[in-house]
């Protein structure tokens, strides 16, 4: 297995371009299954999730091209010869389960193996099939897959009330609402620019779709959707982990394509941090103000709030802050995994619960640490840039489900580090 080697080397200084959205593609690509039209998205990112959610559609029976090396991804579902969604390649993404709305919704019937849960926590996936039923469908859970059935001429309109937030189940009843006979209302919605990017995506399909962006979603459904062509929107993700290396490292980076809407929540706890952000022309500046970040406190929650996908990267930041942080994550339950990494570069970490308490520290130090999912991975790539001596990251596959040519962006602006093949 591969590993990033990463040695502390000063402040940082030029441009990294942003990629688009990893989660947006990845609940863009299942609307393929909703029409027999071409659907071709730009901006596509090169991740190893992409290639996973290519490997299920193609196993569906859609066609699935990537173009323009990666960039571009075009595809198309005549007609679905496979209706089942095999655990082998369910278990390898939590979010292949966004194919069960839009199959059911075309074809009347879905099989999708059960996603099981992950190292950031349960992730049940009662809130999808709720909606689904509230929609009609009848769902059978058998031998780990869920066995969905459409009633007789289709899912109907209906109520969807969440009982609490949850992107994946929105975006699964959004999708599948599109070719509901008559409306469907969502309440208690996800508000995430994901959510909106899909909506304009199948809104360009034929989909008449009022309310994204806000908690409340209504949706005329039609007969079928066509093509389209959409250009998938900014990673905030990916844009809010480099905005944090000029931050750690000092110096000033440029984030190419990104916009502060995107995050403003955290682009607050930023400044009450002590980094500037300045938009310009082309993204976003960023710049530490002083010699030392000072200590904030952070919660996760749901969009507008503080995203849980960049709670372990801000970390990173807070463990050499002046003064003591308390992060309190309150969408997933086990989302701490990277503390005790960080503790064996010498931060001061107090976890309790969903509360983890930084005592931040003068300077880290390098070590050998293991990545134990996505976000926590590049946290360590983060904390490896601002401490003292080398810092090797191990199990980098995690990494490469989410950030494309970290190494080479990074390196691009100065830091040094580099990716050994095992
Ligand atoms: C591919 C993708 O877009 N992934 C993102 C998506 O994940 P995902 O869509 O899986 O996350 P959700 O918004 O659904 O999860 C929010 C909370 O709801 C719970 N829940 C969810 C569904 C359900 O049926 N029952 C239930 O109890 C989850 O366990 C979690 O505690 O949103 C998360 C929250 O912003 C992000 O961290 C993920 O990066
Ligand atoms: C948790 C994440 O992804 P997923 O929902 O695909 O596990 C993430 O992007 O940080």
């Amino acid at each position: 297995m591969d590993s990033i080697v990463v040695t502390g080397n000063g402040p940082l200084s030029g441009q990294i371009p942003i990629a688009g959205a990893k989660n947006a593609c990845l609940t863009l690509m299942p609307a393929t299954l909703l029409t027999e039209e071409p659907l071709t998205l730009l901006n596509a990112p090169r991740l190893s999730d992409i290639r996973t959610m290519t490997e299920l559609l193609s196993s569906l029976g859609a066609e699935v091209s990537a173009l323009n090396d990666g960039r571009v991804i075009a595809m198309s579902s005549h007609a679905l010869d496979n209706h089942r969604a095999d655990y082998d390649i369910v278990r390898k993404m939590r979010a292949s389960i966004l194919v069960l709305g839009p199959m059911l919704a075309r074809d009347g019937y879905a099989e999708v193996s059960l996603p099981g849960g992950c190292a950031i926590g349960a992730r049940p996936v009662d809130l999808h099939l709720k909606a689904l039923e509230a929609l009609g469908a009848e769902l059978d859970l058998r031998d780990g897959y869920v066995f969905a059935k459409a009633p007789k001429g289709g899912l109907r309109g209906g109520r969807v009330r969440f009982p609490l937030v949850s992107v994946g189940a929105t975006e699964n009843a959004l999708m599948a609402a599109t070719l509901a006979r008559g409306t469907t209302v969502i309440e208690n919605a996800a508000r995430e620019p994901e959510i909106v990017d899909l909506a304009r995506c199948l809104r360009a399909m034929g989909a008449q779709i009022e309310g994204e962006g806000t908690s409340t979603i209504t949706i005329e459904g039609a007969e079928r959707l066509g093509g389209a062509t959409h250009k998938v929107v900014t990673d905030r993700i990916e844009l809010g982990t480099y905005m944090l290396a000029p931050a750690i490292c000092g110096g000033e980076v440029e984030c190419l394509g990104g916009r502060i809407d995107l995050l403003q929540s955290f682009c607050e706890r930023l400044d009450a941090a002590g980094v500037s952000v300045e938009e310009t022309q082309t993204g976003l500046k960023v710049a530490r103000r002083g010699n030392r970040i000072q200590a904030v406190d952070v919660t996760t929650e749901p969009y507008p709030g503080f995203p849980t996908d960049l709670q372990a990267q801000m970390m990173a930041l807070l463990c050499t802050a002046e003064g003591t942080s308390v992060l309190e994550e309150k969408i997933f339950e086990n989302r701490f995994m990277h503390a005790p990494e960080l503790m064996r570069m010498g931060a001061s970490i107090e976890v309790s619960g969903g509360t983890a308490k930084v005592n931040g520290v003068p300077a880290l130090k390098g070590a050998p640490v293991m990545a134990t999912d996505l976000r926590a991975s590049v946290s360590l790539i983060l904390a490896g840039l601002a401490a003292e001596g080398e810092t090797v990251v191990n199990r980098v596959y995690h990494l490469d489900r989410g950030y494309e040519h970290v190494v080479e962006k990074l390196a691009g602006v100065g830091a040094k580090i580099e990716r050994v093949a095992a």
